[in-house]
């Protein structure tokens, strides 16, 4: 696992992108998997800048999203699709008919699941950008005895809601169930690049990197894949950095 701690919120940012668009640009037809919460917010804003200065197009980019509340009717402000287009998709070039999440709309949510797998099946995450859940969720893989594999109806946690909350005016109106892609299509991407922000999250982010590889913490099982970039600020990190000095490393 390759852990890298910032200083700066925007040097996470900035870096993210880097490598983000570096995949972009290696490519014939890369596969973004993208992940939505208040940690990308800055990403996608570095992304649209690089966009905006010729750097880089995403024309050639296909893009699946983690997950999508189940309930929420298409055009509402806290979908997931509506955040996408909100942060990025409007504000960069790529096409609508490239960009995926599912559908938490569907009259049948098992067969979008499948039809959610099936796709990801044909078209193999590059990179998979990654936040991560105070109860160390990934997605909305949420912790419990069991994880499921792939795509899936998933319920909420009360504390994720209640984490959730935030970005609606009330607590009844946060969904209770999301669909989300499962752990084990997360740790399919090729390479996963997780990132964290937050003094709230140091403790979970030291038991999910450090700490047993157990259902009870999705994040965790991460530690099993080859190829996992972990971009923290310092509170994310302060953690791992009380364990391990060296790890910090700041971007003037
Ligand atoms: N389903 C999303 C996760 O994908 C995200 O990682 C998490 C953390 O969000 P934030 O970055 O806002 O803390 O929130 C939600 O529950």
């Amino acid at each position: 696992m390759n852990i890298k701690i910032f200083e700066k919120q925007t040097d996470l940012d900035h870096y993210a992108a880097d490598l983000i668009v570096e995949t972009v640009k290696q490519k014939d037809r890369p596969v973004l998997g993208l992940a939505t919460g208040s940690t990308p917010i800055g990403i996608y804003k570095s992304m649209v800048e690089k966009y905006r200065s010729g750097e880089v197009s995403f024309r050639s980019v296909t893009t699946y999203n983690l997950d999508e509340y189940v309930g929420l009717p298409s055009g509402h402000e806290q979908t997931y699709a509506y955040y996408m287009q909100d942060n990025l998709f409007q504000h960069i070039d790529i096409p609508a008919a490239q960009t995926f999440l599912p559908n938490g709309m569907a009259s049948d949510l098992q067969s979008e699941c499948r039809r959610y797998d099936d796709m990801l099946a044909k078209q193999p995450v590059d990179l998979q950008l990654l936040g991560l859940g105070h109860n160390g969720h990934i997605g909305f893989n949420e912790p419990s005895d069991v994880l499921t594999s792939g795509t899936h109806v998933a319920p909420l946690k009360e504390s994720t809601r209640l984490a959730n909350a935030r970005f609606f005016n009330h607590l009844e109106e946060v969904p209770k169930q999301a669909i989300t892609m499962g752990v084990g299509s997360i740790l399919k991407a090729k390479t996963i690049l997780l990132a964290v922000r937050g003094a709230d999250k140091a403790a979970i982010v030291r038991e999910a990197l450090t700490g047993p590889i157990t259902t009870e913490c999705p994040a965790s099982l991460l530690q099993t894949h080859a190829n996992v970039i972990v971009l923290l600020d310092q509170d994310a990190g302060k953690e791992l950095i009380a364990n391990d000095p060296t790890l910090f490393m700041a971007h003037q």
